[in-house]
């Protein structure tokens, strides 16, 4: 297991994050036991990148001026042969799709990270969902998430009440009992941010994804324990959860098939 490696290694993190929860994304990170560092400004990426052993790609609050930024972050990460995670909050509507695929054309990612909506849209599927919402409706067929990795040679970790990780060929299920983590905005940030975290400290990305989906789902369902149906307190208790986990409880804990 990874979790006891990146709170020995402390791997940092280097994040463009949105500005709407990166506050929870740096705690999450830091919580769990990674050092995460936030930038926005295309001089200092070059430094940057160099320090880091991970970086993530948040598109939540994107601008066109800083599609540059995003590109030489990737490109510099690829060079040096260090993960590039993607969240691709909201990418079906036009404008991302098209900022995503001038991203995508300069930059190769190693994880996705997104919604069903946002996942089916790398499959070609039309989907626009609801904003950063994803339609509940199409959550759960692996095919999808499979095709959308095919295409783009990234490992796909899709979420919702059961998370999808998938290369493309090998695949596994992470049932949640987490409504709670669902109407908490940044929730899936916050995992994005994570699954930068284990792919800092190993090249089998896939793994990476599905231990940090585990990680999730087990410190969401002890968290949604101690809160007793009040969401609003679920992103302290899930920090405390990041903080004190332990393997032991995440094996314990969460429902993991292979399909
Ligand atoms: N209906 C649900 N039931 C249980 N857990 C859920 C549900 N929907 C999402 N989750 C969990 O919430 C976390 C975030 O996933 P979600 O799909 O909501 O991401 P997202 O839409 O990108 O969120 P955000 O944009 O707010 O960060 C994941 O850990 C996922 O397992
Ligand atoms: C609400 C929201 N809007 C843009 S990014 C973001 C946070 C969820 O990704
Ligand atoms: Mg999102």
């Amino acid at each position: 297991m990874l979790l006891e490696v990146i709170r020995k290694k402390h791997p940092l993190i280097l994040n463009h994050a949105n500005t709407v929860t990166q506050q929870h994304v740096a705690d999450g990170i830091s919580m769990l036991g990674a050092s995460p560092l936030m930038s926005q400004e295309q001089l200092e990426i070059p430094e940057m990148v160099k320090i880091s052993q991970a970086v993530v790609i948040n598109i939540g609050t994107l601008q066109e001026t800083t599609l540059p930024e995003l590109i030489l972050m990737g490109q510099i990460a690829n060079q040096a042969e260090i993960p590039v995670i993607l969240d691709p909050v909201a990418v079906a509507m036009p404008y991302r799709s098209d900022f995503v695929k001038r991203l995508m054309k300069e930059v190769k990612f190693d994880v996705i990270r997104g919604n069903a909506a946002e996942i089916a849209w790398f499959a070609g599927m039309s989907s626009q969902g609801q904003g950063i919402d994803a339609d509940t409706r199409i959550e759960v067929q692996t095919s999808i998430p499979k095709r959308s990795a095919q295409l783009t040679e990234a490992v796909i970790v899709q979420t919702g009440a059961t998370d999808v990780i998938t290369d493309g060929k090998r695949s596994w299920r992470v049932k949640n009992d987490n409504p709670l983590l669902a109407v908490n905005v940044g929730s899936g940030d916050l995992l994005s941010g994570i699954i930068g975290s284990f792919a800092a400290v190993t090249k089998d990305y896939l793994q990476a994804g599905l231990e940090a989906t585990m990680l999730m789902g087990a410190a969401g369902q002890l968290a949604s324990a101690k809160v007793h149906n009040q969401p609003g307190q679920l992103m302290p208790a899930l920090m405390d959860q990041l903080y004190a986990i332990t393997e032991k409880q995440i094996e314990q804990i969460s429902e993991v098939n292979e399909e």
